[in-house]
């Protein structure tokens, strides 16, 4: 493992590290900040998965969330958001692919080699971090668009593993929207069933923990009836009667000036969930 950038940042340190991932078997990047309580014994960890065409660097050049982490001792771990490299499959459009991942652990050739992002997302970074770093086991995960549908995939498939999850502008039914069609038929093959199982409005009913779910979506977001549909999730929720607070917002859209204006509430949140 190596560092690749280090900053001082609001008291702590913002670092980029390079791997192996042996999940993925390529070389990831992944960004960490450690705020200056990290410096007197382990702390807890929002992670946050950042939605496509991004990398490790978006949310940390652009959210503005380590002010906020530093307030409340909180590390924020945002990884890389497909396997990367020349040998790794790819595609020629911006929404499959490198920088496409979708936090799923893919069944077709030939992106099976490589795409298992909810393995690694789930499993081999956060047993990273808590062996490298001075992170405890108290985990909170968050993310935008594709990275809301991770962390909120990732949140309902594992229950008891996180003390909280928020999203902002997430992709809530990916079976039923475009982006998700496509990298679903090409990651997952064309049996739906299977589709079923990364698509957080189907999971909600069968959830094993009612988790609450806090969603920030913009109402000007681009993205909003094409893509996203948060309502959809609310009917999921209101269904079986699992917590969610979806907070609809005038005049926002679907960019990183949408996240910087409310992820202070969403760290503050999660380290309420994450304090001891
Ligand atoms: N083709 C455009 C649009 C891509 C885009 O909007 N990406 C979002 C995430 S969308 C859902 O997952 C994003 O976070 N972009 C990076 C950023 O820093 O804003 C493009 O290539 O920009």
């Amino acid at each position: 493992m190596e560092r690749v950038e280090q900053h001082a940042c609001f008291g702590g340190s913002q670092e980029v590290w390079s791997h192996r991932s042996r999940t993925l078997d390529c070389e990831m990047k992944f960004a960490v900040y450690l705020p200056p309580q990290a410096r007197q014994g382990r702390r807890p960890v929002l992670y946050w998965l950042s939605g496509l065409t991004c990398n490790e660097h978006n949310f940390i050049v652009k959210a503005g969330a380590q002010r906020y982490a530093a307030e409340h001792g909180v590390i924020l771990v945002a990884p890389d958001t497909s396997p990367r490299g020349a040998d790794v499959a790819d595609d020629a459009d911006w929404d499959l692919g490198q920088g496409a991942g979708f936090y799923l652990n893919a069944t077709q050739a030939p992106w099976s080699k490589h795409y298992r992002m909810y393995d690694y997302a789930a499993e081999e970074l956060p047993a990273l971090i808590e062996a490298e770093f001075p992170a405890s086991d108290r985990r909170a995960i968050s993310g935008h668009s594709m990275g809301g549908h991770g962390a909120l995939t990732i949140a309902l498939k594992n229950p008891g593993r996180y003390r909280s999850v928020s999203a902002f502008s997430p992709i809530v039914a990916p079976s039923q929207v475009p982006w998700g069609k496509k990298a679903f038929a090409a990651y997952l093959g064309e049996d739906r069933n299977a589709w079923r199982e990364w698509d957080a409005a189907a999971l909600i009913a069968r959830a094993q923990e009612r988790l609450p779910l806090l969603i920030e979506q913009g109402e000007a977001d681009e993205f909003l009836t094409t893509q996203l549909w948060p309502e959809l999730l609310r009917a999921a929720c209101e269904a079986v009667g699992h917590p969610i607070d979806l907070r609809m917002r005038l005049g926002y859209d679907h960019s990183y000036y949408f996240i910087a204006s409310f992820i202070g509430e969403h760290v503050a949140y999660h380290a309420a969930a994450l304090a001891d």
